[in-house]
């Protein structure tokens, strides 16, 4: 039977073609073993890498996630029903939403009603997919993002729960519940999304892909346009962008929200200081990377242009593998 060892003694001379063959028997031998487990594993980093480092690495799983494209239809239906499903029911459930991931799913998929949940809570559902599928259409066009398509992101999320205030920005001023934070005053907000719209254009091209996305998070729900549903939109927003850059998108678990919350406030506290925002902002997008290219390099269609993807696991094998406990 194929191990680890023989996989590892194999790694020095076969081709990639063998080596993945060599992975798939392993798999189906030890299907306890995930593949994307076994990548996290190459990637989460003994050492703490600065931000810098992360990027890089970040670059180097878009290096490996290109090598596949054109993506087979087959897989892209797979990514979209997951993330559909796991976006929307971390986001909604970050803003209090009670349905869980299982019962999120059986609204998208099934439109089956589930007991004990109010109808606010479905239509939340509902709305926020219906954002995502906006959001991926206006990821395949060309033209700027303006303040336009983000009232529209927000109308779809609220045009059922609220329907006067879907895409509209608030008539007032408003504070962070639970904290002492006041949002800037409604009065200006034609004029800071006016700002913001143009740094969206401008600036943010300057920077890294996931710092640009990460920056027009922490910008937009500090604006705080709209009276409610800008965590939302904002979190929208951001995955926008990295569809752009070609990333996969940013899923902040809804167990993180303390921590996503707390890297909001450090921002606005301390100058704009986004290192812990970036930390959990990084740390999502490699999670969704890892999961992707695992997808990939195990679906059949995708056999042959995978080989640096394989090569790097062929690669951590050989040097990791007899020593790591692989889980
Ligand atoms: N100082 C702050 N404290 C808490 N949240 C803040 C702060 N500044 C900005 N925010 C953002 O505001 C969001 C909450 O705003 P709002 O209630 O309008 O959005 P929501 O979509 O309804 O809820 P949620 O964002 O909780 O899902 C937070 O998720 C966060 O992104």
């Amino acid at each position: 039977m194929e191990t680890v060892r023989s996989l590892t003694v194999k790694s020095q001379r076969a081709t990639a073609t063998e080596l993945f063959d060599t992975l798939l028997l392993l798999l189906k031998a030890h299907p306890h073993w995930r593949i994307d487990a076994l990548v996290s594993q190459l990637l989460v980093p003994a050492m703490p890498m600065d931000i810098a480092a992360q990027l890089a690495q970040l670059d180097q799983l878009k290096g490996w996630l290109d090598s596949f494209r054109p993506l087979s239809p087959a897989v892209l239906a797979e990514l979209k029903q997951r993330y559909d499903v796991r976006f929307t029911y971390n986001s909604n459930a970050i803003e209090g939403n009670t349905l869980t991931q299982n019962e999120t799913e059986l609204v998208l998929a099934k439109g089956i009603a589930v007991g004990g949940k109010t109808l606010i809570e479905h239509l939340e559902v509902v709305g926020h997919k219906e954002a995502i599928d906006y959001v991926e259409t206006l990821a395949q066009a060309e033209s700027p993002i303006g303040e336009w398509e983000i009232r529209q992101i927000h109308a779809l999320i609220m045009r059922q729960i609220a329907p006067t205030e879907a895409g509209q920005y608030r008539q007032l001023d408003v504070k962070a519940a639970g904290t002492e934070h006041v949002y800037p005053p409604h009065y200006l907000l034609p004029e800071l999304m006016t700002e913001f719209v143009q740094w969206l254009i401008t600036e943010s091209s300057r920077l890294h892909p996931v710092e640009a996305a990460t920056e027009a998070h922490y910008r937009f729900v500090s604006i705080h346009p709209f009276r409610d549903g800008n965590g939302r939109t904002g979190r929208l927003l951001m995955n926008l962008l990295l569809m752009r850059a070609g990333f996969p998108i940013a899923i902040i678990p809804t167990q993180q929200r303390q921590r996503y919350l707390e890297a909001i406030i450090q921002g606005q506290r301390s100058q704009d200081d986004l290192a812990p925002l970036m930390a959990i902002v990084m740390e999502s997008v490699r999670e969704s990377f890892v999961e992707t290219l695992a997808l990939l390099a195990t679906a059949t269609d995708s056999r042959g242009q995978g080989k640096p993807f394989y090569e790097e696991i062929m690669e951590f094998l050989k040097t990791h593998g007899e020593t790591r406990k692989l889980s």
